[in-house]
């Protein structure tokens, strides 16, 4: 007995937590259904086939709305609780939670009350159950799910769509391999014309999941029985039918109470010449224990099935979940922290390209080793140093005056002529080492994982580096251009004076010690020649001092702040963003953030479903 008031406790505990989640079969999801995979009863008849009047004698208490048209607009998930002997009866709602009704007319408004809430005054039906649980000492352990009855046609106010909907609803609970069919048909109507047995018969064609019904067997006509259907004569299933006797509509206006009732239907079966041979299988009564016994064996038989479902489905909810990655955080801090660690797991992957962790840095030493000594070896100093520039160079410096010893303005103007391409050479290395540099943060923004979720923090990130990559890359210009003005600004003495001096070397002409050197003639070509080659020699020494110079300033300017401050900038933008801003820079696809919404509680609801069957299995 333990086990079966805990197995079907069990089902009704995760059937309550699938409707709170929204899964309650039925409708449309995205996601395997849990519910579906539930076994449960649903409750299916024509109009006035008296639905509510089984439910409510199996209950034993009037609680269901009656009137005229379909009454029964949304499905009604009827939990039902054996309590202890001489407890309270009582009701209670999953949408109102803590409130316990022990008045049954209250339950019937406020299950009325409810179904308008959805539905509008419309007359219009939802899918959307109304969960109610009744805790009672009179009833069995029963979960009854009661539809709405099907109908011909509609009523005034009703669209004509709605003879379709509600069989189109009633379908979804019954075609489920794990709902249990409770068949209501009226004995005095032609079980042939039967709107539950057609209905059944479409779904589960072989019976074995359909209990048949017959109500108002006190309303044939004299002289008529149902036997041929309650033997399984007429219309053949797995189970044995069910024959009722429900209050009739006097009954309901003279207010016989449902005990009474119970009873009168039991005095009916034992005292009928037709049924009294088959009165102990008939009756609310005896429905209501069959239903239970059944629905607990079958929740027995899917146990292993429903458990091995549901771990699979965590298994495979929580692969997706870390696939989304984990949610936003709503609050501003959070967010702020959010962003950062973007920022920072961006930055250290770019640190770990430059540093040789990921390649790409290496490109920036191929700008040093290769394209700066390239560059500088083509510039046009041939033609600079040829000797009619130099003839012209020296010449003009000259002025009226041709020079005396040496020509000191016009070695200063040829060598600020030549140093002056060297800017060339150093600003396109700073150039090329901002390209790569650029490429780097774009390959480091792809390679971060993180960032894959959020593409305006990407554009941002991005924006952000070349921002600040191009400031880098100012600076850096201007401390190129600096070394190369600096060259000029102030040339090395020592090189002049370690040149042979020609005015010496002709006073020495009559020193036998030295060979004598031709008389030079300092207006002639060679000795324009060696103007340009000492001017080419200076040249050469500059040359390599800057080969040398430039890599230094353009990492100290670009790649060492680079790696120390790319994002600095940003950083301190971010922190004067509001609450609005910073969201903004964490906007998700909207789709991606609802799916992570939903695999969150659909992974709640199955790991709430798995500690249930884990609690009966510990407890059996
Ligand atoms: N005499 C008699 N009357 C019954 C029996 N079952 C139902 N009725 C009456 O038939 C009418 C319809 O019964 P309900 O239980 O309201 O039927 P329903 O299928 O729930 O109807 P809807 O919710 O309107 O689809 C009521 O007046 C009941 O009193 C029965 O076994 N015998």
């Amino acid at each position: 007995m333990t086990t079966m008031e805990s197995l079907i406790g069990l089902v009704n505990r995760i059937q309550r937590a699938c409707t709170m989640l929204g899964d309650y079969g039925g409708g449309d999801n995205a996601f395997s259904s849990l519910w579906e995979a539930l076994p449960s009863v649903a409750v299916v008849g024509g109009q006035s086939s008296g639905k509510s009047s089984v439910l409510e004698s199996i209950v034993g208490r009037d609680f269901l709305p009656r009137g005229s048209g379909i009454v029964t607009r949304r499905p009604l998930v009827l939990q039902l609780h054996k309590t202890e002997q001489g407890s309270q009866e009582y009701a209670e709602f999953l949408h109102l939670p803590k409130r316990r009704f022990s008045d049954f007319s209250l339950v019937r408004k406020e299950i009325q009350d409810e179904t308008d809430r959805i539905t509008g005054k419309t007359k219009q039906i939802s899918a959307v159950p109304i969960h109610l649980s009744i805790y009672s000492p009179y009833v069995v352990n029963l979960t009854l799910i009661d539809l709405p009855g099907l109908t011909k046609v509609a009523i005034e106010g009703q669209p004509e769509s709605i003879v379709q909907d509600i069989e189109n609803m009633v379908r979804t609970y019954v075609e489920k391999p794990n709902c249990i069919i409770l068949a209501i048909s009226p004995a005095n109507q032609d079980i042939a014309t039967s709107d539950a047995i057609k209905l059944a018969r479409e779904v589960d064609p072989s019976g074995e999941r359909t209990f048949g019904v017959l109500t108002k067997l006190d309303l044939m006509d004299k002289g008529t029985n149902a036997l041929d259907v309650l033997e399984g004569r007429s219309y053949r299933l797995q189970h044995p039918w069910v024959g009722i006797v429900n209050r009739s509509q006097a009954d309901i206006n003279k207010n016989v109470d449902m005990i009474v009732a119970r009873r009168k239907e039991r005095e009916y079966f034992a005292t009928s010449p037709d049924y009294s041979h088959l009165a102990s299988k008939m009756g609310s009564e005896y429905l209501a224990k069959l239903l239970s016994q059944h629905l607990e064996s079958v929740i027995r038989a899917r146990i292993p099935s429903i458990t091995s479902l549901i771990n699979k489905s965590i298994e495979e909810l929580e692969k997706e979940m870390d696939h989304l990655g984990r949610p936003i955080a709503l609050d501003a801090g959070a967010q702020l922290y959010t962003i950062l660690e973007l920022c920072r797991a961006f930055d250290r992957i770019f640190k770990e390209h430059l540093d040789g962790g990921r390649p790409g840095g290496d490109r920036i030493y191929g700008v040093f080793d290769n394209q700066l000594p390239a560059a500088l070896r083509k510039l046009p100093f041939d033609r600079h140093l040829s000797l009619q520039n130099v003839k012209r160079v020296v010449s003009e410096a000259d002025g009226y005056q041709p020079h005396l010893i040496a020509p000191e303005q016009g070695y200063r103007r040829l060598i600020e002529g030549a140093l002056n391409h060297f800017r060339g050479p150093a600003e396109a290395s700073v150039d090329a080492v901002h390209f790569v540099l650029k490429e780097l943060v774009r390959k480091s923004i792809g390679e971060t994982q993180e960032l894959k979720r959020f593409p305006t923090l990407q554009a941002e990130i991005a924006a952000a580096s070349n921002e600040a990559l191009e400031k880098f890359r100012d600076e850096s210009k201007k401390t190129v251009i600096r070394l190369v003005d600096m060259e000029s600004s102030y040339l090395t003495v020592d090189f002049f004076r370690r040149l042979p001096q020609e005015i010496e070397k002709i006073g020495n002409a009559a020193n036998p010690a030295t060979p004598a050197a031709p008389a030079v003639d300092r207006y002639a070509e060679g000795h324009f020649r060696r103007i340009g080659s000492n001017v080419s020699s200076y040249v050469n020494m500059v040359s390599e001092t800057l080969r040398l110079t430039i890599p230094k300033a353009v990492v100290y300017c670009q790649v060492r702040e680079a790696k120390q401050s790319l994002l600095n900038y940003f950083y301190t933008q971010i922190g004067k963003k509001e609450a609005k801003q910073l969201s903004q820079l964490l906007d998700e696809d909207p789709a991606l953030m609802e799916r992570r919404l939903q695999c969150a509680k659909r992974l709640e609801l199955y790991k709430a479903a798995r500690d249930e069957i884990d609690s009966v299995s510990w407890a059996r």
